[in-house]
């Protein structure tokens, strides 16, 4: 009998948005296995954010469709408690205290983990008396991800929600995303311009350019079937069928193959993911300094 197909968290078939004449999102097919920390990463622009607010339901599509853990998004109050979602400027209730955001989540939603949420707040040393207003950057950030999290979701959905971090409170912040994921046995997708924090948690990738996906899948099987071609004195010249170019640059090229590096003609190495993200950005015509941003 053949295995089941489990249930992805996001499937997009044909996904289009468009904002008056600007297409956000041109025609995206995506199919995203449950249980995965995906890293969402393309330039300004990209369409990152519109894709993100499909999948909590907070915009509708122009055309096509997008499933989210098996439902359209926000489909019921039970399908909302699945998801939880943290903006990109990490939104609060200023007037409202640390505690007053724990007592409204208790309020909103059925799983809340009142438990989770206090043992949270106290790790990271917020003040539960604390207006929200008042907070910093980086303790908002802490206090929405522990909103989300005490929702007990199955999908947790983040919007750069590193970039007002310092180097410390981010590490601090992604390793207690990943503890989240790994207690709830949750599915994530977080996008980000800083691609140490994507290879640092993220197990799959997806690269979005220019409104469409460039790429997407597993990111070790991604390593494992691209390769840097070093071509001494110029390009790659042509190559064995199967073997598509990515992006060619001076000396050599980043392709994409199932052959082993040992059947590639010239010499064959592995790529970084910032090199495989990055010739994907180039190939689709992000601007220079987009791509290089990308990178940091
Ligand atoms: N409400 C809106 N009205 C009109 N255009 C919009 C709106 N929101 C986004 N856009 C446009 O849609 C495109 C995609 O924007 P989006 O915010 O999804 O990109 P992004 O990849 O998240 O970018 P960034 O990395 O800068 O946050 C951009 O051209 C943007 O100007």
């Amino acid at each position: 009998m053949p295995l089941e197909d489990p249930v992805p968290m996001l499937h997009a078939e044909g996904l289009t948005k468009r904002y008056g004449r600007r297409e956000a999102l041109s025609d995206v097919d995506l199919r995203v296995p449950a249980g995965r920390v995906v890293g969402l990463v393309g330039p300004n622009g990209a369409g990152k954010s519109t894709l993100l607010n499909l999948a909590c339901g907070l915009l509708e599509p122009t055309s096509g469709s997008l499933r989210v853990l098996g439902s359209r998004p926000a489909a019921s109050a039970a399908h909302l408690a699945k998801v939880g979602f943290v903006a990109q400027n990490t939104p609060v209730y200023p007037s409202f205290s640390v505690a007053d955001h724990l007592r409204l989540g208790a309020r909103l939603n059925p799983s809340w983990d009142q438990g989770l949420a206090e043992r949270r707040i106290g790790q990271v040393g917020l003040n539960p008396n604390q207006k929200a207003g008042r907070l910093s950057g980086g303790q908002r950030a802490q206090l929405a991800l522990t909103v989300a999290a005490a929702k007990r979701p199955e999908l947790l959905i983040f919007d750069e929600p590193a970039a007002a971090l310092d180097p410390l409170a981010r590490q601090g912040f992604l390793a207690n995303l990943m503890e989240f994921v790994a207690e709830l046995g949750a599915s994530a997708v977080l996008s980000s311009h800083l691609l140490g924090d994507i290879e640092q948690v993220c197990d799959y990738l997806i690269v979005l350019c220019d409104s469409r996906v460039q790429v997407a899948g597993d990111v070790r099987d991604l390593l494992a079937r691209h390769h840097r071609l070093a071509a001494p004195g110029g390009g790659p010249g042509p190559l064995p069928a199967g073997v598509e170019v990515v992006r060619e640059e001076h000396g050599g090229a980043v392709v994409r193959t199932g052959l082993p590096a040992s059947e590639l003609p010239f010499r064959a190495g592995p790529v970084t993911l910032e090199e495989l993200v990055l010739a994907y950005m180039s190939r689709a015509g992000a601007p220079a300094a987009q791509v290089r941003e990308g990178a940091r």
